[in-house]
């Protein structure tokens, strides 16, 4: 499926901030006032795309309620259903879109392509799924997807006697030989470049016959909540898994159980709407916020504060107000010395809120988030350099200095995140056009609809 462009409504709130659809873009609306909003988010895309691979190779029907709808997670159902997983979608309580009822298929079937877009989680999550299939799957993506590394997914299916063809550089596209069954047992892999690689073997892991020993030799392990959620989900499902020790995780061979669940509104998309209210002053709520989750967004009631936020928290709700202005009416966000080696998603977000601040930032830990939807340190610094920002890419990270930014382009990569960066920017910056704000329909269709209302 390709996104359509995204044509804009006219929106002129006021007057001077005009979010309209140019050639060049989307032409980023600026907060002339201060917010005062309350938001409601739709599903995870991260849990979205867990239980739809945990329901299809559940022993029952499983529903999925408030599931997020968006490419990354039409793309996994597209995925599961050519592997002959049977669908039907039920009217949702919330505002996002239908629940939707899974149905595992009798036999997982090959001969079929999947297109893995440019979900991360479509790539990992899939390959061993498709290698419990009877027949040849064939995956490829876009452009980009075919520079991300796939090659430990690659080399763990192969040491567990699964047959591949591959281009041998270790990324898409490639065809598993799926036999219906896997072994499993012991297996060791190199995960530095994404915790995806864990989580797509630990997701099928119950249905190979030894289950999985999986041991992960690599020096550092980013993302290690993705790791978490992946097995809160399994265990949700009665499947037994432990990690005796750091970086080696066991599954027990068995039954995934059929569960109805509830998907959490997506915290790192909470992200934007979050720091906006630093940028543009006042505060932002969002509705539905879980009191306990493994989702790294919720890590933002932390981080937030530490750019000078406060934030309140409530039963099933977080505002985040803006800092005090100083004595020259400036927005008073603080620079950060950062690790993010466990949220590297909420990295983009935070790096452009870095850029507003009155003080030099250090965001550190994020070497591996090179290979997201695109080389997101790379990106980040080209977009706020060009706009006048003074920043450094480092091995692991940004060196992000203050310095006055102006109008410009934003080119988003393809990358929501970048994409809903160069909106972040556009509060504070009047001018700002990002190139292709359609982008955010990979985990967020409703973004500039949402951007608006919190606007008005
Ligand atoms: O398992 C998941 O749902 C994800 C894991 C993380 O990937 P990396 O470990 O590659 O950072 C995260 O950044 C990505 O957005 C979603
Ligand atoms: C890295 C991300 O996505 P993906 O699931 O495609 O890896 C992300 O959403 O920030």
């Amino acid at each position: 499926m390709q996104i359509s462009r995204y044509s804009a409504p006219e929106f002129d709130p006021y007057g001077e901030a005009r979010q309209t659809e140019t050639d060049d873009g989307w032409r980023a609306p600026v907060a002339v006032r201060p917010v005062s909003a309350v938001l409601d988010l739709p599903g995870s895309k991260s849990l979205t795309n867990r239980e739809l691979v945990l329901a299809a190779l559940a022993d029952g029907p499983s529903v999925l309620r408030a599931p997020l709808w968006s490419r990354d997670s039409e793309l996994m159902i597209e995925a599961l259903r050519s592997l002959g997983t049977g669908f039907e979608r039920q009217p949702g309580a919330g505002g996002f879109g239908d629940d939707l009822r899974v149905i595992p298929a009798e036999e997982l079937l090959g001969s079929t392509t999947i297109d893995c877009g440019l979900a991360g989680t479509v790539m990992r999550f899939m390959p061993p799924v498709a290698a419990l299939a009877l027949g040849p799957t064939t995956f490829d993506g876009d452009e980009g997807a075919r520079r991300r590394p796939m090659d430990a997914s690659i080399q763990a299916l192969r040491a567990l006697g699964v047959d591949l063809d591959d281009d041998r550089r270790g990324t898409l596209p490639f065809t598993v030989h799926g036999t219906g069954r896997i072994e499993g047992g012991a297996l060791e892999i190199d995960a530095s470049a994404s915790s995806q690689f864990v989580s797509g073997l630990l997701l099928s892991g119950a249905r190979f016959e030894q289950g999985l020993d999986l041991r992960h030799t690599g020096e550092r392990l980013p993302s290690l909540p993705h790791i978490e959620m992946t097995i809160e989900t399994l265990r949700v499902r009665g499947v037994e898994v432990s990690s005796p020790e750091t970086g080696r995780w066991v599954v027990a061979p068995g039954p995934i159980a059929a569960v109805d669940v509830d998907i959490e509104p997506d915290l790192s998309n909470a992200a934007p709407f979050l720091v906006a209210a630093l940028v543009a002053g006042g505060s932002v709520t969002i509705t539905g916020w879980p009191s306990e989750t493994t989702q790294v967004g919720a890590q933002l009631v932390d981080l937030l504060p530490r750019f000078g936020a406060r934030v309140e928290r409530e039963p099933g709700r977080v505002t985040v107000h803006a800092p005090e202005r100083t004595a020259d009416g400036g927005r008073g966000i603080r620079g950060v010395e950062l690790d993010l080696s466990e949220a590297g998603e909420l990295a983009p977000n935070l790096a452009a809120l870095a850029a507003l601040a009155d003080e030099p930032s250090t965001i550190t830990g994020i070497g591996h988030i090179r290979h997201h939807e695109t080389d997101r340190l790379a990106a980040l610094a080209a977009e706020l350099n060009g706009l006048g920002g003074r920043v450094t890419e480092l091995d692991d990270g940004l060196r992000i200095e203050p310095a006055p930014l102006h109008a410009g382009p934003w080119r988003a990569y393809a990358d929501h995140r970048m994409a809903t960066s160069g909106a972040i920017i556009g509060l504070a910056v009047p001018g700002v056009v990002v190139d292709d704000i359609a982008s955010t329909g990979k985990t967020l269709p409703q973004f500039t609809e949402l951007w608006e209302r919190m606007l008005k």
